[in-house]
């Protein structure tokens, strides 16, 4: 079965953007338009007839969002991070957040700093737009080498995003077209904050009232609508140029449906935002996700908070998934019947969107059953992770393959 997976990742290398072909261990060849719904009915039926590998090697991933806080949680929850992936794009709603390229590149140094010996990990930096952020803050952050997005929070509308943005369109313009100039993307958490608009619309309200009207206005901004939740994105990003708007997935989002937020009892671990949505919403990320389509890509929202921050009467929003985020990525491909679309979505489609090689190196993944452990510990307590305390199918080997 090695060799089927080997056959479908020299399929994906370069793929063709309009059409790309799934290519199996047997002479079959199907045609699958990435905008179609009904797009991955007939690749299902045929991976199906295809025994499970017990082996799956890809391309060695990039996270392309990433919380790692500082301090002890860093030193904590990097390893986790660094172990699988080979990139990241490190989010700034630290307390203060990373506004200027100046704090960007110290926040660098102390990611660094924290990184196990001999880890080749790189983070890749992000600046957290204010509406004081200036045009000549994004020059200096293309000229230090080492910032390589911008992250739009609407104010208020989630973790540390006291500081984010009023009013994207009246405060922001000329920083976004310095964006445009310097080919800098903008990183959106794609959720309006008015609480007059039901928690479960946010996004599609955002995407109606805020970014469609965005894009039309500048549709040369590279866009990433981040951790996408529902139809409505799915709908969205599709009606947009392939290299110019594009999203990222979360394990959680391709997985679960809001039914985890109250299986048995309030479950805060399942609590993120943007919150879970119903199972329609997740069906569609996942035909979106395991289409072929170019432009969705890896990104976990992995982001720990203390297990005393999420277990109180105001819990924090957020899902710890880095140890765990490539099994259960693998899960879903698998449940779909798309594992030889896996690497294209966990390893090619980010690196092409933003402009970056390739990575050469491979991971192998296991087919070996795995208990993921009930919490981490850091200095001053404990992160429960994403699917705790259960057994995982897929298990990542921790050291890269040339
Ligand atoms: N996803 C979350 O629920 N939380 C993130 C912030 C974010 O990306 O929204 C965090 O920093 O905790």
């Amino acid at each position: 079965m090695q060799a089927a997976i080997t056959d479908s990742i020299s399929a994906h290398s370069r793929p063709n953007p309009s059409v790309c072909f799934l290519r199996l261990s047997h002479p079959h060849r199907v045609r699958i338009h990435p905008t179609s719904h009904r797009r991955n009915t007939r690749a299902r039926a045929m991976a199906a007839s295809v025994p499970s590998p017990q082996q799956l090697t890809i391309t060695r991933p990039d996270d392309w969002h990433l919380h790692l806080r500082d301090g002890d949680v860093l030193a904590a929850v990097l390893p986790h991070s660094a172990r699988h992936f080979e990139r990241a794009i490190v989010m700034p709603n630290l307390k203060p957040p990373v506004t200027t390229t100046a704090r960007a590149v110290e926040y660098r140094e102390e990611i660094l700093r924290a990184l196990p010996p001999g880890s080749s990990f790189v983070p890749l930096m992000t600046l957290y737009l204010t509406d004081n952020t200036s045009p000549e803050e994004i020059k200096l952050a293309r000229k230090s080498g080492v910032v390589f997005a911008v992250k739009l929070y609407p104010a208020g509308a989630t973790t540390n995003s006291q500081d984010g943005v009023t009013d994207i369109m009246g405060k922001c313009l000329p920083v976004l077209e310095e964006m445009i100039r310097q080919e800098m993307p903008l990183l959106v958490h794609g959720e309006v904050t008015d609480p007059h608009v039901d928690t479960f619309d946010r996004e599609k309200v955002f995407i109606e009232t805020i970014l469609a009207p965005l894009v039309q206005k500048l549709p040369e901004l590279k866009i990433v609508m981040e951790h996408i939740t529902t139809m409505d994105a799915v709908n969205f990003v599709e009606s947009c140029k392939e290299g110019h708007v594009a999203a990222t997935v979360t394990p959680q989002h391709l997985l679960l449906n809001r039914n985890a937020l109250f299986q048995g009892g309030l479950q805060p671990h399942n609590y993120c935002l943007p919150v879970l949505k119903r199972e329609t919403h997740r069906q569609a990320i996942v035909s979106a996700v395991t289409s072929g389509s170019r432009q969705y890509f890896l990104g976990t929202d992995s982001a720990p908070h203390d297990k005393r921050m999420k277990e109180c009467s105001c819990g924090c929003a957020g899902i710890y998934s880095a140890p765990v985020a490539l099994s259960l990525y693998a899960k879903a491909f698998e449940q779909a019947g798309t594992l030889d679309k896996l690497e294209a979505f966990t390893s090619f489609n980010g690196p092409d969107f933003y402009g970056l090689p390739r990575n050469t190196s491979k991971i192998v993944l296991r087919r070996s059953a795995w208990k993921v452990p009930t919490t981490y510990t850091y200095g001053s307590g404990v992160i429960v992770p994403m699917s705790t305390g259960n057994t995982l199918e897929w298990l990542p080997s921790d050291h890269s393959e040339e």
